[in-house]
């Protein structure tokens, strides 16, 4: 399998290099030449199946010649080992309609543990493989940031760098990332918001010299290998409720729009899906997006919904090229709008085909906490806040008849004040996660401005000097 960069202007690489390389050197992301298909057999033999069985199928024609087929499931067994569910992902029946597909039994409570725990593990494979060290810096809301800590922390080969706004995380996000004691973890919180962090990713990226000189490595959803893993889910909640012989939609609360271009990934390979509906907060750049066709930054909203409060989507630039018919000149004449004037418009076919696949809608904080109320009220099942947004937007979408799975992106217990202040009820961190309220927190403070966190880097990176 060979990948290509959204905006076709960097080298063609083989899996590996994708997975060492993060952004890709025209600024672009990657994706793979060409989409897998599953056929209707193969998509019915899913049901009922380990879920590191489906894992290893969906993955192994993406990752082929890379990673030999037993490395590649010892990676996927030991990553899904230490999930706190036997199904990995259980899908729980909410509504005579409506599913919750769990994603968040992972060491950090959150969907990021999916994708992270194995990427963790594969990295360090091309790495062992290769001799090679690697800086990983990655931007956070709230969640990838503890999920990528948590799967490289101790590594050898590894430093890790994780920028996350200052003071606009939970206290159980921020604990996860500023907790653990390891020396290759580094917690940086900077003086601004995701945005802030994020773009400073990006332009890290794009500082060619540094880059090579840290031998820079990304583990946010720019990295191919993150979506990669998160389409198995799909594959799996769609086998399970009758997929290939009907339909599926499904709701994704949505932020960097990475969980849900998995979803089309899956539907490219055959998955049959009715909509893939997106659901934001009150950031709600990509709802008005699919609705104007007008792709229009605005400031950033602090909201009860943390990890969602985004308005540079980076995925979104992964289906623009989709959609424009992986027109590399279209996707770099929109970015560069983009980056100059803050906003660009979508030309009528490539939205047209966006809309057919694609629904919006959007949940303000009001309606965020009367659903968390409701369902809890109702049903006895306690919602986060980014999962209750997909709840509230999905009933709009809900024909009656195609089974409608929401993806329930992190646990309650990530967001306590919140959703006791919603609901009436705290809920509670597994016990194994406990000690973290109280364990010694370490961080560092820093501005908002590249060329800070880059010093930072440096100074800290064993990969600058060290080259094992
Ligand atoms: C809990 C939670 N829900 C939803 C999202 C949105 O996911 P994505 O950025 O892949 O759209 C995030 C972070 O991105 C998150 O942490
Ligand atoms: N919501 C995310 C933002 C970064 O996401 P990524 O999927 O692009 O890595 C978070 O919680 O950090």
């Amino acid at each position: 399998m060979k990948y290509i960069s959204t905006r076709g202007e960097a080298p063609v690489l083989e899996f590996s290099d994708v997975l060492l390389q993060g952004l890709a050197r025209d600024g672009g992301l990657y994706l793979p030449e060409t989409w897998p298909q599953f056929d209707a057999d193969t998509i019915a033999s899913f049901a009922g199946k380990p879920y590191q069985d489906v894992a290893f199928e969906v993955i192994s024609p993406f990752v082929a010649g890379a990673i030999p087929e037993d490395d590649l499931k010892s990676m996927i067994a030991e990553a899904y080992d230490g999930f706190r569910h036997p199904a990995v992902t259980p899908l729980v029946q909410t509504g005579p309609n409506t599913f919750i597909l769990e994603l968040f039994h992972g060491p950090t409570l959150a969907f990021k543990d999916v994708a992270m725990q194995l990427l963790g593990r594969m990295m360090d494979y091309v790495l062992t493989e290769r001799g090679l060290r690697a800086t990983i810096v990655g931007a956070t809301s709230g969640d990838t940031g503890g999920a990528a800590i948590e799967a490289f922390r101790g590594r050898e080969r590894t430093d890790i760098f994780i920028l996350f706004p200052d003071g606009r995380v939970s206290s159980v996000q921020r604990r996860q990332m500023t907790t653990p004691a390891e020396k290759n973890v580094h917690a940086l919180a900077l003086n601004g918001d995701f945005d802030d962090c994020q773009a400073i990713v990006k332009g890290m990226f794009n500082h060619f010299s540094f880059r090579d000189r840290v031998a820079l490595s990304g583990v946010n959803s720019i990295n191919w290998a993150r979506i990669l893993a998160q389409i198995v889910y799909y594959f799996v909640a769609g086998a399970a409720l009758g997929a290939p012989h009907r339909k599926i939609s499904f709701t994704v609360p949505t932020g960097n729009f990475g969980d849900i271009f998995a979803g089309y990934a899956a539907m490219q390979m055959g998955l049959p899906v009715e909509k893939l509906v997106v659901a934001t907060n009150v950031n709600d750049i990509l709802a008005r997006t699919l609705k104007t066709g007008r792709y229009e930054k605005r400031g950033v909203t602090p909201t009860i919904s943390p990890s969602m409060d985004i308005q540079v989507s980076s995925n979104f630039e992964r289906l623009l090229a989709e959609v424009c018919g992986r027109d590399g000149a279209a996707v770099r004449r929109m970015m560069n709008q983009l980056s100059q004037s803050g906003s660009f418009e979508i030309e009528k076919g490539p939205l047209r085909a966006m809309r057919a696949v694609f629904g919006a809608g959007r949940c303000n904080e009001d309606e965020t906490a009367s659903t968390i109320a409701e369902l809890w009220n109702e049903a006895g099942y306690l919602l986060d806040p980014h999962t209750a947004i997909g709840v509230h937007v999905a009933k709009d979408h809900d024909n009656g008849e195609t089974p409608m799975v929401v993806l329930g992106t992190a646990h309650p217990a990530k967001f306590p004040d919140a959703v006791e202040r919603a609901s009436g009820n705290r809920p509670e961190l597994p016990e194994n996660l406990k000690d973290m309220m109280t364990a010694e927190e370490r961080q560092q403070v820093l501005a908002a401005d590249q060329g800070v966190v880059e010093r930072y880097i440096e100074d800290h990176a064993r990969a600058v000097t060290a080259g094992v």
